[in-house]
């Protein structure tokens, strides 16, 4: 595992503990069972990807790579600008110590608009993926190198008992092996190296030829241009998580609209 991994996991396992002391499992799970109906994420992405691409719109104030990214945070009016842009689903970081995220961004956000929301966080127990419905997530995240198997298995577990949909993230040809045996349709290529934080679309082209024809490539981190997308659609890739370039734009609806504009025929 990474440093930066090795390091989010620590402070995590000791964050959720405390959460878990403060409010019992049963508490969360009422509150998940309270919350509104599951939007289709992975229903949502397959589509678009069909017609032109699926993006997953990143809303993110900071990160370990980066420092502050925008100061400028309102995350319904982020949520807002992406829908109009055209995005397809909403990524919102809940972590707080590394991204400057809350729990609270990602239920403003959802609520401003109709899209689905991706709860984007760092996942080790069932209790948050209770949480991340608690919080109207219609998604979860799970990242490869910072779980087990059977960890994994069982934050997807849970996640599809709640309705969710769940993104797998992996960063090289060993962690997408053990994702293929979880039931999960969407397989995300991360292109940023977590030891080096360099991103390289060299991960997407290489990792690519090997996600089962059955599954949905999502290819995440360090994209910027229209081309990048089109070079991306070549190798099998129509849907996109992407923060910080759309994060750094003023005009953000127009920007998420101008990268999306012209898409190209895929391969997949
Ligand atoms: O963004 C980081 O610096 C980072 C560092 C350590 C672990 C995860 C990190 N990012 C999480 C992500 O997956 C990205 O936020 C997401 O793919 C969007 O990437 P980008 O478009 O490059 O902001």
């Amino acid at each position: 595992m990474s440093d930066i991994l090795e390091k989010i996991k620590t402070y995590k396992l000791e964050e959720v503990a405390a959460r878990k002391a403060a409010v019992p499992l049963s508490e969360v799970e009422a509150r998940a069972n309270d919350a509104p109906p599951v939007r289709g994420f992975a229903e949502n992405l397959q589509r678009a990807a069909r017609e032109g691409y699926g993006l997953i719109a990143e809303i993110k104030k900071a990160s370990p790579s980066k420092g502050l990214i925008r100061s400028d945070f309102d995350p319904p009016a982020l949520a807002k600008a992406y829908e109009d842009g055209g995005a397809t689903c909403l990524s919102v970081l809940t972590d707080g110590p590394s991204f400057q995220g809350d729990d609270s961004y990602l239920t403003a956000a959802r609520s401003a608009v109709s899209l689905p929301a991706l709860r984007k966080d760092f996942m080790y127990d069932i209790y948050q993926v209770a949480e991340a419905r608690a919080l109207h997530a219609d998604c979860i995240l799970i990242i490869l190198a910072s779980v087990s198997d059977a960890q994994a298995q069982e934050l997807e577990e849970a996640a599809f008992a709640w309705g969710m949909d769940v993104l797998l993230e992996v960063h090289n040809a060993e962690e997408l092996e053990r994702a293929s045996h979880l039931k999960s349709p969407l397989m995300g290529i991360n292109n940023r190296n977590l030891k080096t934080f360099e991103t390289t679309l060299d991960t997407t082209r290489t990792l690519s030829k090997q996600v089962p024809v059955d599954r949905t490539i999502v290819c995440e981190s360090g994209l910027n241009t229209p081309e990048e997308l089109a070079d991306m659609a070549r190798y099998g890739a129509r849907c996109f998580l992407i923060g910080e370039s759309l994060m750094r734009q003023e005009d953000v609806a127009g920007a998420t609209r101008e990268l999306l504009a012209n898409p190209a025929r895929g391969v997949r």
